[in-house]
């Protein structure tokens, strides 16, 4: 397992070791080891899954208070532009986003830590997208955040009316009008 560091301090893109053979490939997709090893000392909680067609946008959303979410995200099949805004107020980087394409093919994962919000795009159908979270889901807890929020200034690479966002996600209000928690 490979563990970079990025632009945004705490976000960490892990590649994994891709043993192939005539059967095809097996990779480890998480270690307790080389993650503590790595300054990642989570406590994995529950795992999720879902599955989107192109243009499915999810976010941007976070999980405050005694269930606090940190991300372990990945994509099983097809293809995702995943986003992570640090909203930590205490945090140099505070308001910037770390973006990265993950697919199936490459099989990267991303470490996101609580105090950030986070979303994805779906670039291709039947895009499933796994994810293992440090806190049991808490609906009292969540915090989002709207995906074109122009304080974000994400770059998002499909036009708008090729995306797909829930009724929840379209009424979700701006970074400055929220009662941050972290
Ligand atoms: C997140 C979650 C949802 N649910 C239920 C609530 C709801 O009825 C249904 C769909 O929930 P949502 O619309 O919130 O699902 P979704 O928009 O996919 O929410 C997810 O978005 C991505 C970007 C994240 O980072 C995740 O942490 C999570 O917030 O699933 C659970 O039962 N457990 C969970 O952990």
């Amino acid at each position: 397992m490979k563990f970079s560091s990025t632009t945004i301090p705490g976000i960490v893109v892990i590649e994994p070791q891709v043993w192939r053979d005539e059967r095809g490939f097996f990779i480890e997709t998480y270690n307790e080891k080389p993650f503590t090893a790595n300054g990642i000392t989570a406590t994995f909680v529950q795992d999720n899954l879902s599955s989107s067609h192109r243009g499915v946008l999810r976010g941007m959303h976070a999980q405050a208070g005694p269930n606090a979410q940190g991300k372990l995200v990945r994509v099983l099949r097809g293809r995702v532009l995943d986003v992570a805004v640090d909203i930590r107020k205490a945090s140099k980087t505070y308001g910037q986003h770390f973006s990265i394409i993950l697919d199936a093919q490459e099989a990267k994962s991303l470490w996101i830590p609580p105090g950030f919000l986070h979303g994805f795009v779906a670039l291709e159908d039947d895009t499933l997208f796994a994810y293992k979270v440090t806190g049991f889901y808490d609906k009292a807890g969540e915090v989002g955040v709207r995906w074109d929020d122009p304080d974000l200034g994400i770059d998002w690479p499909l036009a708008s009316d090729e995306l797909i966002i829930s009724e929840k996600d379209r009424q979700l209000p701006f970074l400055k009008d929220i009662a941050n928690p972290f």
